[in-house]
């Protein structure tokens, strides 16, 4: 009740023991009050002997609790005047004006708690009351935080009551306690003057706390239990806030009426507190299950139960321990939610009515039939009055907030204690997830470096587009052009602070999720993406020992609380995922960690399929990987909704790709055929992603493919060829409508190392003199024709039927003859795409590229994109490392062969330098950004090598 917040401040000490000693005095004026009005009378002024006196009417039984009642009330009034004092009353006065009348009203106070406990008397009481109000508005109006935690200045003066008063009780007995009052009463006067010289010496800016400290609801620990829900009514928690009122205030009447003495009115009080404060702190994450309105109404419920059972209760211990249940159940309840009513209203309110009913006298003695017969003191009757109301209001509340989703008492309460599933927890008050997952299906992919994600995610996109579904495959990070940017600035350069690391792994998310997982889902499609946020719990928080709430609350807030409706880990020990990378012949930074941090990484994979077994699926990953593949899809399969869209009797919606087809659908949504965004350098053994011929017919976006390929030889050089034109628009032509809007698997390679961008056209070839190089196509098992794939050979071009493939057979040929020696010793591997496949230099024409200011001449990486000759350009550098950029498109028939590729042309030096084409910066896909940031990581790992090779050759010179 009384301000709390800026302790930190140099001013905090002043305000410290000045609330503290008004905490206190507000117990003891109410017990006070209560002794003095209840033996004496209202109007009562006695002299130095009072307390043994009223001690003494006390044991004989002389306790007129109509006057105490009101009394107290009177007391409880005025001490709390102060909290409805609005705040601006003070706030407006300068600071100097507040502070001094902050000391005076203490010092006053101080003085009327001293001479209290020297002389006391019911007037002197509601003096030293009325003053305790003043000290308390003032003391809001210096801090006026309202949610703060009373408890901890409460507490001090309750446990140094609690003491006083037990060992003058067991000194001089029940009566003795009495004058334990007036000692405390001594005790927070003095404490109250210390404050009040602290406060005015104390430098006036000191006074003001900037923010509240204590009191905000806890956002964090909010995650972990059902979000808040924002209450238009909160009668229930107002209602809780009457019954902490009146526990409060029934104390001192039920310490009297049983004659416990002020020892069980002290540890009555006391124990209040302690449940309060327990159940202030649990109650954002008490029962994570139940809906937080509903946790309320259960806590008054609870509590008009506990009430009766206090009301009926004669012993001390069980009215104690039921009072502290009953403020537990009380911080619970206000706590669940955040609030913003007043509690003041309620917690007065409750007081008063208390009061009010005990000065009724309505107790007696009922007659149970049997020896002792069940006494009810009037302080008992009014708890079982309170009793009945809130268990009233709360079986009203019951049938009021609705429970989350589950039907029935029993039901609400078993599941209420237990945590909500991660998607109703995830979006941690911002939204429901299970919402936004929208129409469609959203699969995560998950395990350690090396277990096959990319190789599973390839064949399971392709399984899931052939059984008609929508499937758009996606990765992270770097699923977008800007992810392929902070994956470039992940692994591109020096490895970032873990920090850093971190938040680039959930700004990548977050854009993925925005601008691709999100609408591609509300367009009904089965989103399958190459890692998400278990990666970052494994790799951040397990692999960098950060604190995974913090870095869960993290992507959480990145994805609005995203969570696939199944994540398949693919779990393998990490010595032989190691084997396969090193056979792979990749990595990045992480990928070079430890065995010890790929083992937490593991392990944390497994401890989180482990809790949350329905959502999760952990499969061996060091089976075959067609055996793989199958149990993946038999667990997709199992699991994919009835109503998702599929392709052929889908006609609600428009597939994504559809959209995706119109040339200004965006930058990140870029519709591009598989095999447009098939990968590069790949062992050339691995069958699995070498290209098949035809893709164009399967793959989503071909028409498209086809414009650019065309806006782009309009673009970049006016002489293409015009039959090839013809060609391409025929194909185009052809296509059936249907064909121009279906949606095939959308590739985006889990792996930039092996992703390869899209063609340049025999123009652009010729133009820049491109080299043209291996190449294989990644996509290629994405693709419907198993047959085309499997009859490619390894070491040339394998034809493709139709029109487009005799096109692409006839630029292959071009292609083969026109392949650089260095690559052809090299066993660089050709087929029918590689048409569309152009390696060009650094030095072309219009190539831009300055790695003047690269100090020791070694060529940067620096991309610098001239939109006028719409080419970009990539600097490559190490001739000796002569791995070679693919380009190529999947429609390849419809480009024209790459072919006019000439060694000659290209300088020497860039021999194996990439120049990949830039049709216009608006038509900038997805794809080529990725290649393009994978190019550079090349180049960098290029320079990183040489380097390295330098380094060596100067330890070693001999080895040079
Ligand atoms: N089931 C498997 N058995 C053996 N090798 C595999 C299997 N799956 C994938 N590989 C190989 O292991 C390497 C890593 O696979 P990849 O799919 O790139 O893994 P990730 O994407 O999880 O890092 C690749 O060279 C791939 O050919
Ligand atoms: C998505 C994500 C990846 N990573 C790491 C794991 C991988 O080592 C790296 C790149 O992931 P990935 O693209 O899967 O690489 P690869 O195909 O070589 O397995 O990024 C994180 O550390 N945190 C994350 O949140």
């Amino acid at each position: 009740m009384l301000t709390t917040t800026g302790h930190r401040l140099p001013g905090a000490p002043g305000r410290l023991v000045t609330e503290t000693a008004a905490w206190g005095a507000l117990i003891v004026l109410v017990a006070i009050s209560y002794v003095v009005a209840g033996t004496s009378g209202l109007v009562a002024t006695v002299g130095g002997r009072a307390y043994t006196a009223m001690g003494e009417s006390l044991s004989a039984g002389g306790f007129d609790n109509q006057m105490g009642s009101l009394s107290l009330l009177i007391v409880f009034a005025l001490s709390c005047a102060g909290l409805f004092i609005p705040a601006k009353v003070f706030a407006s006065r300068p600071p100097a004006v507040r502070k001094t009348a902050l000391s005076i009203s203490a010092i006053v106070e101080a003085a009327l708690l001293v001479v209290l406990s020297l002389a006391p008397s019911a007037w002197l009481t509601w003096v030293a009351a009325l003053f305790l109000g003043a000290v308390v508005g003032l003391l809001m109006s210096i801090n006026p935080f309202r949610h703060e935690k009373p408890w901890r200045r409460v507490g001090i003066p309750a446990a140094v009551l609690v003491f006083v008063s037990c060992a003058f009780q067991i000194l001089g007995g029940s009566a003795a306690g009495t004058q334990a009052l007036g000692w405390v009463s001594l005790l927070v006067g003095i404490g109250m003057a210390a404050g009040s010289v602290i406060i005015f010496l104390t430098p006036e800016r000191a006074l003001h706390a900037e923010s509240a400290t204590t009191g905000q609801f806890p956002e964090l620990k909010a995650r972990v239990a059902r979000p808040a829900e924002a209450i238009a009514n909160p009668w229930v928690c107002i209602g809780l806030f009457a019954v902490l009122g009146a526990t409060f205030m029934l104390a001192q009447p039920t310490a009297i009426g049983h004659g416990y003495g002020q020892a069980g009115f002290a540890l009555i009080i006391a124990c209040c507190l302690v449940g309060w404060a327990v159940g202030f702190e649990m109650g954002p994450t008490f029962a994570p299950g139940m809906s937080r309105p509903r946790v309320s109404t259960f806590a008054l419920l609870v509590s008009g139960v506990l009430l009766l059972a206090t009301g009926a209760i004669n012993e001390l211990s069980g009215k104690v321990v039921l009072s502290a249940a009953i403020a537990f159940l009380v911080g619970i309840g206000v706590r669940a939610q955040p609030y913003d009513f007043s509690r003041r209203y309620g917690a007065v309110a409750g007081a008063g009515l208390a009061l009010v009913i005990n000065a009724l006298d309505l107790g007696g003695t009922v007659e149970v039939g049997s020896s002792p017969d069940w006494i009810l003191a009037p302080s008992d009757v009014a708890f079982l009055i309170f009793g009945i109301a809130a268990l009233v209001a709360g079986v009203i509340g019951l049938f009021t907030f609705d429970p989350h989703r589950l039907q029935g008492l029993s039901v609400d309460i078993v599941h209420g204690f237990r945590p909500p599933s991660q998607p109703e927890t995830a979006a941690g008050g911002l939204g429901n997830s299970a919402e936004r997952l929208g129409a469609g299906f959203f699969i995560a992919i998950e395990g350690g470096d090396g277990s096959g994600k990319t190789t599973q995610i390839k064949r399971i996109s392709a399984a899931l587009a052939d059984d008609g579904y929508h499937v758009e495959a996606t990765r992270e990070p770097g699923g977008t052009e800007l992810g392929t940017k902070i994956r470039s600035v992940l692994f591109d350069s020096d490895p970032p602070s873990s920090r850093t690391e971190a938040l680039l792994f959930a700004a990548d998310r977050a854009h993925h999720v925005a601008s691709l997982v999100d609408p591609s889902l509300d367009a009904g499609n089965i989103v399958i993406t190459d890692r998400y946020i278990d990666s970052t719990i494994a790799y951040q928080a397990a692999g960098r020992s950060f604190d995974e709430k913090t870095i869960l609350a993290l992507s959480r807030w990145a994805t609005q609380g995203l969570v696939p409706n199944l994540t398949i880990v693919l779990d393998i020990e990490p010595e032989v995922a190691a084997e396969r990378m090193g056979k792979r012949g990749d990595s990045n930074y992480l990928d070079d960690e430890n065995q010890q941090f790929h083992q937490r990484v593991r392990q944390t994979y497994l401890s989180r399929a482990h809790k949350e077994l329905d959502r999760y699926v952990v499969l061996d990953a060091s089976v075959d990987a067609d055996e793989l593949t199958e149990q993946i899809l038999a667990a997709i399969r199992a699991r994919l909704p009835q109503t998702l869209v599929k392709r052929d009797t889908g006609t609600e919606a428009p597939p994504a790709s559809t959209s995706n087809a119109e040339p200004d659908s965006g930058p990140e949504r870029s519709s591009v055929p598989i095999a447009a965004v098939a990968a590069g350098t790949v062992p050339d053994d691995d069958k699995d992603e070498t290209s098949s011929p035809d893709s164009s017919a399967e793959v989503d976006g071909a028409p498209e493919t086809a414009d650019d390929s065309v806006d782009s030889r309009d673009t970049a050089d006016g002489s293409a060829e015009d039959d090839t034109d013809a060609n391409d628009t025929d194909e185009r032509d052809t296509r059936g409508e249907d064909e121009m809007h279906e949606r095939g698997p959308r590739f985006v390679p889990a792996s930039g190392d092996r992703f390869v961008p899209s063609a340049v056209t025999d123009a652009e070839a010729e133009i820049s003199g491109a080299v043209p190089t291996k190449r294989v196509d990644l996509g290629a098992d994405l693709r419907e024709d198993p047959t085309a794939s499997a009859s490619e050979e390894p070491s040339g071009a394998t034809s493709a039927p139709g029109v487009a493939g005799e096109a692409a057979d006839r630029d292959s040929e071009n292609d083969e003859e026109e392949l650089p020696s260095f690559l052809e010793q090299k066993g660089a591997r050709r087929s029918d795409e590689d048409d569309a496949t152009t390696v060009l230099p650094t030095h072309g024409t219009d190539a831009i590229i300055d790695d003047s200011d690269d100090a020791d001449g070694v060529p940067t990486d620096r991309i610098v994109t001239d939109e006028d000759a719409e080419t970009r350009i990539v600097n490559r550098v190490d001739p000796e490392d002569a791995e070679t950029r693919v380009v190529h498109r999947a429609d390849s028939s419809a480009e024209a062969g790459a072919g006019g590729a000439d060694e000659d042309s290209a300088d020497a030096g860039d021999a194996e330098t990439t120049v990949l084409p830039v049709r216009s910066a608006r038509e900038m896909s997805r794809e080529r950004l990725q290649a393009q940031a994978e190019i550079e990581r090349q180049a960098r790992e290029r320079l990183r090598r040489q380097r390295e090779r330098s380094n060596r050759r100067f330890t070693n010179p001999e080895d040079s």
